[in-house]
Protein backbone atom coordinates (compact mmCIF):
# COMPACT_ATOMS: atom_id res chain seq x y z
CA UNK A 1 0.00 0.00 0.00
CA UNK A 2 0.79 3.80 -0.85
CA UNK A 3 1.42 4.90 2.70
CA UNK A 4 2.77 8.80 1.08
CA UNK A 5 2.53 10.56 -2.41
CA UNK A 6 3.89 13.42 -2.88
CA UNK A 7 2.67 15.33 -6.54
CA UNK A 8 4.38 18.25 -7.76
CA UNK A 9 5.19 19.74 -4.03
CA UNK A 10 6.58 23.40 -4.61
CA UNK A 11 7.19 25.79 -1.53
CA UNK A 12 9.40 28.85 -1.98
CA UNK A 13 10.68 31.38 0.76
CA UNK A 14 11.03 34.91 -0.19
CA UNK A 15 14.02 34.47 -2.26
CA UNK A 16 14.94 30.78 -2.12
CA UNK A 17 12.62 28.13 -3.93
CA UNK A 18 13.56 25.36 -1.32
CA UNK A 19 10.99 22.86 -2.62
CA UNK A 20 10.17 23.03 -6.50
CA UNK A 21 8.21 20.14 -8.64
CA UNK A 22 8.76 17.11 -6.17
CA UNK A 23 6.62 14.26 -7.00
CA UNK A 24 7.48 10.44 -5.50
CA UNK A 25 5.52 7.77 -3.91
CA UNK A 26 6.79 5.78 -0.68
CA UNK A 27 5.34 2.06 0.03
CA UNK A 28 4.38 0.98 3.58
CA UNK A 29 7.70 -1.07 5.16
CA UNK A 30 9.86 0.90 2.77
CA UNK A 31 12.72 3.52 4.09
CA UNK A 32 13.64 6.02 1.79
CA UNK A 33 16.95 8.55 2.53
CA UNK A 34 16.38 11.86 0.81
CA UNK A 35 20.22 12.42 0.29
CA UNK A 36 21.17 15.73 -0.86
CA UNK A 37 24.03 19.21 0.13
CA UNK A 38 23.21 21.57 3.26
CA UNK A 39 20.62 23.62 1.80
CA UNK A 40 18.56 21.79 -0.70
CA UNK A 41 15.44 21.66 0.75
CA UNK A 42 15.67 18.27 2.81
CA UNK A 43 14.23 19.63 6.37
CA UNK A 44 11.21 22.11 4.11
CA UNK A 45 10.10 18.67 2.35
CA UNK A 46 10.01 16.75 5.69
CA UNK A 47 8.25 19.99 7.29
CA UNK A 48 5.76 19.97 4.29
CA UNK A 49 5.11 16.16 4.54
CA UNK A 50 4.49 16.69 8.93
CA UNK A 51 2.42 19.33 7.83
CA UNK A 52 4.37 21.91 9.93
CA UNK A 53 4.67 24.11 6.82
CA UNK A 54 2.26 24.63 3.97
CA UNK A 55 3.46 23.93 0.22
CA UNK A 56 2.30 26.85 -2.26
CA UNK A 57 1.12 24.41 -4.38
CA UNK A 58 0.95 20.47 -4.65
CA UNK A 59 -0.61 17.74 -2.63
CA UNK A 60 0.33 15.77 0.09
CA UNK A 61 -1.41 12.11 0.01
CA UNK A 62 -1.37 9.83 2.88
CA UNK A 63 -2.87 5.77 2.56
CA UNK A 64 -4.80 7.24 -0.14
CA UNK A 65 -6.02 10.58 1.76
CA UNK A 66 -5.33 14.45 0.85
CA UNK A 67 -3.61 15.47 4.01
CA UNK A 68 -2.15 18.47 2.27
CA UNK A 69 -4.88 20.97 4.60
CA UNK A 70 -4.44 19.07 8.07
CA UNK A 71 -2.53 19.77 10.83
CA UNK A 72 0.46 17.64 12.09
CA UNK A 73 -1.55 15.94 14.63
CA UNK A 74 -4.45 14.76 12.09
CA UNK A 75 -1.59 12.74 10.14
CA UNK A 76 -0.83 9.68 11.78
CA UNK A 77 3.04 10.30 11.49
CA UNK A 78 5.59 10.59 13.44
CA UNK A 79 8.91 13.24 13.01
CA UNK A 80 12.21 12.63 14.99
CA UNK A 81 14.60 16.30 15.11
CA UNK A 82 18.21 16.57 15.41
CA UNK A 83 18.14 17.72 17.98
CA UNK A 84 15.62 15.01 19.52
CA UNK A 85 13.81 17.30 21.11
CA UNK A 86 13.12 15.55 24.38
CA UNK A 87 11.05 16.95 27.70
CA UNK A 88 14.26 17.32 30.13
CA UNK A 89 11.81 17.45 33.20
CA UNK A 90 10.01 14.04 32.23
CA UNK A 91 11.11 10.36 32.87
CA UNK A 92 12.41 8.28 29.64
CA UNK A 93 8.57 6.64 29.99
CA UNK A 94 7.38 9.66 30.23
CA UNK A 95 8.42 10.92 26.87
CA UNK A 96 7.58 8.02 25.25
CA UNK A 97 4.47 7.88 26.85
CA UNK A 98 3.84 11.78 25.78
CA UNK A 99 2.37 10.98 22.14
CA UNK A 100 -0.11 7.83 23.28
CA UNK A 101 -1.38 10.65 26.44
CA UNK A 102 -1.57 13.56 23.39
CA UNK A 103 -3.60 11.27 21.20
CA UNK A 104 -6.53 10.35 24.00
CA UNK A 105 -4.63 7.31 25.16
CA UNK A 106 -5.74 6.63 29.07
CA UNK A 107 -2.37 6.68 31.41
CA UNK A 108 -2.75 3.26 31.43
CA UNK A 109 -2.12 2.30 27.77
CA UNK A 110 -0.11 5.51 27.15
CA UNK A 111 2.18 3.60 29.30
CA UNK A 112 2.01 0.32 27.95
CA UNK A 113 2.34 1.77 24.51
CA UNK A 114 5.56 3.34 25.64
CA UNK A 115 6.70 0.49 27.30
CA UNK A 116 6.83 -1.45 23.94
CA UNK A 117 8.01 1.62 21.97
CA UNK A 118 11.14 1.32 24.43
CA UNK A 119 11.70 -2.62 24.21
CA UNK A 120 11.98 -1.95 20.89
CA UNK A 121 14.75 0.52 20.82
CA UNK A 122 16.26 -1.89 23.94
CA UNK A 123 16.16 0.68 26.64
CA UNK A 124 14.01 -2.28 29.35
CA UNK A 125 15.15 -1.04 32.98
CA UNK A 126 16.00 2.93 31.67
CA UNK A 127 12.28 3.70 32.10
CA UNK A 128 12.37 5.87 35.61
CA UNK A 129 15.62 7.70 33.97
CA UNK A 130 15.87 11.20 33.59
CA UNK A 131 16.83 12.72 30.36
CA UNK A 132 20.37 14.33 31.37
CA UNK A 133 21.04 10.62 32.94
CA UNK A 134 21.47 9.07 29.53
CA UNK A 135 24.12 9.15 26.85
CA UNK A 136 23.70 10.35 23.61
CA UNK A 137 23.10 7.39 22.15
CA UNK A 138 20.35 6.17 24.91
CA UNK A 139 18.66 10.16 24.12
CA UNK A 140 18.64 9.34 20.51
CA UNK A 141 16.52 6.05 21.26
CA UNK A 142 14.54 7.69 23.60
CA UNK A 143 13.26 10.29 20.78
CA UNK A 144 12.90 7.07 18.60
CA UNK A 145 10.97 5.12 21.43
CA UNK A 146 8.59 8.52 21.93
CA UNK A 147 7.85 8.86 17.46
CA UNK A 148 6.99 4.74 17.67
CA UNK A 149 4.91 4.75 20.56
CA UNK A 150 1.74 6.37 18.29
CA UNK A 151 2.57 3.40 16.10
CA UNK A 152 2.85 5.45 13.22
CA UNK A 153 1.95 4.68 9.79
CA UNK A 154 4.68 7.04 8.29
CA UNK A 155 8.03 7.49 10.20
CA UNK A 156 9.69 11.09 9.41
CA UNK A 157 13.59 11.21 10.48
CA UNK A 158 15.52 14.04 10.25
CA UNK A 159 19.34 13.20 10.70
CA UNK A 160 18.34 11.44 13.74
CA UNK A 161 22.31 9.92 14.20
CA UNK A 162 24.20 13.20 13.29
CA UNK A 163 25.11 14.49 16.93
CA UNK A 164 26.23 11.16 17.78
CA UNK A 165 30.16 10.03 17.65
CA UNK A 166 31.32 7.85 14.76
CA UNK A 167 31.27 4.70 16.57
CA UNK A 168 27.92 4.73 17.93
CA UNK A 169 26.57 5.60 14.67
CA UNK A 170 27.65 2.37 12.75
CA UNK A 171 26.32 0.82 15.78
CA UNK A 172 22.92 2.46 16.13
CA UNK A 173 22.76 1.95 12.17
CA UNK A 174 22.57 -1.36 12.18
CA UNK A 175 20.30 -1.26 15.14
CA UNK A 176 17.69 1.24 13.25
CA UNK A 177 17.70 -1.29 9.76
CA UNK A 178 16.55 -4.48 11.66
CA UNK A 179 14.18 -2.02 13.89
CA UNK A 180 12.88 -0.12 10.44
CA UNK A 181 12.23 -4.47 8.95
CA UNK A 182 10.30 -5.26 11.63
CA UNK A 183 8.04 -1.62 12.04
CA UNK A 184 5.53 -1.95 9.07
CA UNK A 185 5.38 1.34 8.84
CA UNK A 186 6.91 3.74 5.99
CA UNK A 187 10.16 5.92 6.97
CA UNK A 188 11.60 8.51 5.31
CA UNK A 189 14.89 10.00 6.37
CA UNK A 190 17.27 12.64 5.66
CA UNK A 191 20.63 12.81 6.01
CA UNK A 192 23.75 14.14 4.26
CA UNK A 193 25.69 11.18 5.05
CA UNK A 194 25.93 8.53 2.14
CA UNK A 195 26.98 6.02 4.07
CA UNK A 196 24.52 6.21 6.66
CA UNK A 197 21.76 6.47 3.02
CA UNK A 198 23.27 2.87 2.02
CA UNK A 199 22.85 1.63 5.33
CA UNK A 200 19.75 2.25 6.12
CA UNK A 201 17.46 2.56 2.96
CA UNK A 202 16.09 0.53 0.39
CA UNK A 203 15.60 3.45 -2.09
CA UNK A 204 17.63 6.91 -2.09
CA UNK A 205 16.05 9.86 -3.41
CA UNK A 206 19.09 12.62 -4.68
CA UNK A 207 18.08 16.35 -4.24
CA UNK A 208 19.23 19.37 -5.21
CA UNK A 209 18.90 23.46 -4.54
CA UNK A 210 14.51 21.71 -4.25
CA UNK A 211 14.41 19.74 -7.01
CA UNK A 212 14.91 15.58 -6.85
CA UNK A 213 18.01 14.84 -8.87
CA UNK A 214 17.53 11.51 -9.27
CA UNK A 215 15.71 8.57 -7.32
CA UNK A 216 16.01 4.86 -6.93
CA UNK A 217 17.04 1.39 -5.46
CA UNK A 218 20.24 2.41 -3.35
CA UNK A 219 22.50 0.38 -4.53
CA UNK A 220 21.93 1.74 -8.40
CA UNK A 221 22.05 5.31 -7.53
CA UNK A 222 25.83 4.82 -6.02
CA UNK A 223 26.79 2.67 -9.05
CA UNK A 224 24.80 4.52 -11.75
CA UNK A 225 24.80 8.15 -11.24
CA UNK A 226 22.33 9.83 -12.99
CA UNK A 227 24.47 13.10 -13.68
CA UNK A 228 27.92 14.38 -13.16
CA UNK A 229 26.94 16.64 -10.45
CA UNK A 230 25.13 13.60 -8.52
CA UNK A 231 28.53 11.25 -9.20
CA UNK A 232 30.45 13.61 -7.61
CA UNK A 233 28.42 14.49 -5.03
CA UNK A 234 28.23 10.57 -4.85
CA UNK A 235 31.99 10.80 -4.06
CA UNK A 236 33.19 9.50 -7.73
CA UNK A 237 36.63 11.11 -8.14
CA UNK A 238 36.79 11.24 -11.96
CA UNK A 239 34.07 13.02 -13.81
CA UNK A 240 35.15 14.41 -16.67
CA UNK A 241 33.79 17.14 -19.16
CA UNK A 242 33.27 15.71 -23.10
CA UNK A 243 31.69 17.17 -25.73
CA UNK A 244 28.34 18.88 -23.66
CA UNK A 245 28.63 15.26 -21.59
CA UNK A 246 30.49 14.32 -18.76
CA UNK A 247 32.06 10.72 -18.51
CA UNK A 248 32.01 9.24 -15.44
CA UNK A 249 35.03 6.36 -14.76
CA UNK A 250 34.20 4.48 -12.20
CA UNK A 251 37.05 2.23 -10.42
CA UNK A 252 35.23 -0.99 -11.73
CA UNK A 253 36.69 0.63 -15.43
CA UNK A 254 40.28 0.66 -14.65
CA UNK A 255 42.45 -1.92 -15.58
CA UNK A 256 45.93 -1.47 -13.81
CA UNK A 257 49.36 -3.16 -15.07
CA UNK A 258 47.95 -3.64 -18.66
CA UNK A 259 48.10 -0.97 -21.39
CA UNK A 260 49.04 2.43 -22.07
CA UNK A 261 51.89 3.57 -19.39
CA UNK A 262 50.83 6.87 -18.35
CA UNK A 263 52.97 9.27 -15.67
CA UNK A 264 51.92 9.25 -12.07
CA UNK A 265 51.88 12.83 -11.07
CA UNK A 266 51.37 12.38 -7.74
CA UNK A 267 51.60 9.32 -5.27
CA UNK A 268 50.86 9.55 -1.68
CA UNK A 269 50.90 6.68 0.81
CA UNK A 270 47.78 6.17 2.99
CA UNK A 271 47.57 3.17 5.34
CA UNK A 272 49.39 0.74 3.29
CA UNK A 273 47.85 1.92 0.28
CA UNK A 274 48.60 4.66 -2.14
CA UNK A 275 46.40 7.59 -3.97
CA UNK A 276 47.71 8.19 -7.10
CA UNK A 277 46.74 11.41 -9.73
CA UNK A 278 47.20 9.98 -13.02
CA UNK A 279 47.47 12.37 -16.26
CA UNK A 280 45.12 10.57 -18.20
CA UNK A 281 43.84 12.04 -21.46
CA UNK A 282 41.04 12.26 -20.46
CA UNK A 283 42.01 14.53 -17.46
CA UNK A 284 43.83 13.66 -13.90
CA UNK A 285 42.86 10.26 -13.20
CA UNK A 286 42.62 9.97 -9.26
CA UNK A 287 42.88 6.16 -8.32
CA UNK A 288 43.33 4.43 -4.87
CA UNK A 289 45.56 1.51 -5.50
CA UNK A 290 45.81 -1.52 -2.47
CA UNK A 291 48.95 -2.34 -1.32
CA UNK A 292 49.47 -5.47 -4.12
CA UNK A 293 48.31 -2.99 -7.00
CA UNK A 294 50.95 -0.21 -5.52
CA UNK A 295 53.44 -2.72 -6.83
CA UNK A 296 52.43 -2.50 -9.95
CA UNK A 297 53.69 1.29 -10.40
CA UNK A 298 56.89 1.17 -12.31
CA UNK A 299 59.06 4.86 -10.91
CA UNK A 300 56.73 7.92 -12.13
CA UNK A 301 54.59 5.63 -14.50
CA UNK A 302 51.36 3.11 -14.29
CA UNK A 303 50.08 1.19 -16.79
CA UNK A 304 46.01 0.97 -17.29
CA UNK A 305 43.39 0.50 -19.74
CA UNK A 306 39.93 1.54 -19.44
CA UNK A 307 37.01 -0.57 -20.13
CA UNK A 308 34.83 1.29 -22.21
CA UNK A 309 31.62 -0.84 -21.14
CA UNK A 310 32.22 0.24 -17.29
CA UNK A 311 31.98 3.71 -18.55
CA UNK A 312 29.25 6.16 -17.58
CA UNK A 313 28.35 9.19 -20.00
CA UNK A 314 25.57 10.91 -18.42
CA UNK A 315 24.54 14.73 -18.83
CA UNK A 316 26.86 17.69 -17.61
CA UNK A 317 24.80 19.76 -15.08
CA UNK A 318 27.80 20.82 -12.56
N1 LIG B 1 11.86 29.64 7.40
C1 LIG B 1 12.64 29.93 6.36
N2 LIG B 1 12.64 31.17 5.80
C2 LIG B 1 13.41 31.46 4.74
N3 LIG B 1 14.25 30.59 4.14
C3 LIG B 1 14.31 29.36 4.65
C4 LIG B 1 13.52 28.95 5.77
N4 LIG B 1 13.81 27.64 6.04
C5 LIG B 1 14.72 27.26 5.14
N5 LIG B 1 15.03 28.27 4.29
C6 LIG B 1 15.94 28.20 3.14
O1 LIG B 1 15.44 27.20 2.28
C7 LIG B 1 16.53 26.40 1.74
C8 LIG B 1 16.32 24.94 2.14
O2 LIG B 1 16.54 24.79 3.55
P1 LIG B 1 16.44 23.39 4.29
O3 LIG B 1 16.62 23.62 5.74
O4 LIG B 1 15.22 22.70 3.84
O5 LIG B 1 17.72 22.63 3.70
P2 LIG B 1 18.39 21.26 4.17
O6 LIG B 1 18.66 20.52 2.91
O7 LIG B 1 17.57 20.62 5.21
O8 LIG B 1 19.77 21.78 4.79
P3 LIG B 1 20.64 21.15 6.01
O9 LIG B 1 21.18 19.84 5.49
O10 LIG B 1 21.72 22.20 6.16
O11 LIG B 1 19.74 21.01 7.19
C9 LIG B 1 17.80 27.02 2.29
O12 LIG B 1 18.30 27.89 1.30
C10 LIG B 1 17.34 27.77 3.52
O13 LIG B 1 18.18 28.87 3.76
Amino acid sequence: MTALGLEHLNKLYPGTPAVQDVTFSLEAGETLALLGPSGCGKSTLLRLIAGLERPDSGRVRMAGTDVTALPPERRNLSLVFQDYALFPHLSVLGNAAYGPRQRGASRAQASAQAGEALALVGLQGLEQRRIHELSGGQAQRVALARALAVQPRLLLLDEPLSNLDEQLRTRLRGDLRSLFAGLGAAVLLVTHDQREALALAGRVALMRAGRLVQLGNSAEVFARPATAWAAEFLGQPNVFAQGGQALIVPEQAVVLGEGERWPAVQQQSEGGGLFVTVAHALGPLRLRLSAREAALVEGDTLRLRLLDSELLSVPDDR
